[in-house]
């Protein structure tokens, strides 16, 4: 089978790299590919690529995003500098010559979509937010397919119908069972597991809402296990201090302790939510409520409805409010049933689009 040259871009946060790594991991299982990926420079696509595949062709991109409002007299020369980036990644992309460019959205998005366009290499685009962000919004229309992870997000988008494809948000696998995520983070394996975490830049208001519950429960006799990803190294050696959390600022691979985990405290990125989904977790979630169009709220709400969602407002959070959700979340019984693998839902149509 013909080796397949692939070029993607998705990147910033890891709510928008790792459903690109969840379809590229299942890409390479089933086909040899060459791959030229664009990062943000510095981000977490940026450190996380090389590693994650091994030979991968890197473009860093020294951008920004659009400041909130869009008419702020900064954004005039963010907008140059993209119509600059978009020249280089556009010889990049001649240069490499792809069967196809997938994007999984971010501001890095923007340039990289535009340059494939006007080299007429076929594009697809993926949202993982209910709501579709502003760059995938101006963008579809450049889209050969538009995969969404919420049915309503369609709504938002002027595109013929046949072009819209709900697939949901391709999630990275968990490698490892409960067993080896217990001994791998030193913790008991008879007591319930709380995976606490921020999205992927860590939220300073769950942490510190956390703390105050981590002081209240009686550390000797706690019937429960925390690990805890925190964002910032002081935070976390501050939490180290309870013997029952195992606080990071950051944890490679998390969807191994999320696929096990018995509670979820999270935001309400997409990507988070999708794991929570696909691997049929309960979370509570705090949404962040300066997400644009206040996305997380509607992420949240949707996980919610399925019954695995416990969402606390922001204003709302206290060390209390945890705890009485904590109680209510890991008794609640749940008849749930996992959607279709997104990352092969993607794939099969990528696949049969291209006849590659
Ligand atoms: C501040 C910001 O721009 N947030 C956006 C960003 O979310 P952000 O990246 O913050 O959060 P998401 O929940 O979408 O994704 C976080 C991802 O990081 C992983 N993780 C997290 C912590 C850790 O220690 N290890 C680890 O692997 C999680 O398992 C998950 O895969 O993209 C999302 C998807 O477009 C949006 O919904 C969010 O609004």
């Amino acid at each position: 089978m013909k080796k397949l040259k692939i070029a993607f871009c998705g990147g910033g946060t890891g709510g928008h790299y790792y459903p690109a790594v969840a379809i590229l991991h299942a890409l390479s299982r089933v086909r040899e590919i060459e791959l030229l990926y664009f990062t943000v420079w510095g981000k977490i696509d940026d450190r996380s690529v090389d590693r994650d595949f091994p030979g991968v062709r890197k473009m860093s991109l020294k951008l920004t995003g659009l400041k909130r409002p869009l008419y702020s007299p900064a954004n005039a020369s963010i907008f140059f500098s993209h119509l600059r980036t978009e020249r280089s990644v556009k010889r990049q992309l001649a240069e490499f010559s792809p069967d196809f460019l997938f994007s999984t959205g971010g501001y890095v998005s923007y340039p990289v979509v535009r340059a494939a366009k006007s080299l007429e290499i076929p594009v697809y685009i993926h949202e993982q937010n209910s709501i579709v962000g502003i760059a995938n919004k101006r963008l579809a229309k450049y889209a050969k397919r538009f995969f969404i992870s919420f049915e309503e997000s369609g709504r938002d988008l002027e595109l013929p119908k046949e072009r819209i494809v709900f697939s949901g948000n391709p999630v990275r696998e968990s490698k490892i069972t409960r067993n080896e995520v217990m001994k791998r983070f030193d913790l008991p394996d008879n007591k319930p597991l709380i995976v606490v975490l921020g999205g992927s830049l860590g939220s300073e208001l769950i942490n510190r809402a956390c703390e105050g519950l981590y002081e209240e429960i009686q550390s000797n006799d706690c019937e429960l296990s925390f690990l805890h990803s925190t964002g910032d190294e002081s935070s976390a050696i501050s939490l180290r201090r309870f013997p029952f959390v195992r606080a990071f600022s950051y944890i490679e691979d998390l969807t191994d302790a999320i696929a096990c985990a018995d509670l979820v405290v999270s935001r309400g990125g997409a990507t988070t939510i999708a794991e929570l989904q696909y691997f049929g977790r309960k979370g509570i979630i705090i949404p962040w409520s300066g997400a644009a169009e206040n996305h997380q709220f509607y992420n949240a709400r949707s996980l919610e409805r399925v019954g695995l969602g416990y969402v606390i407002l922001e204003e709302n959070l206290t060390s209390t409010a945890l705890r009485i959700a904590i109680k209510e979340m890991l008794h609640r019984q749940i008849s749930y049933k996992p959607p279709r693998r997104p990352v092969e839902i993607v794939l099969d149509n990528i696949l049969r689009e291209e006849s590659i």
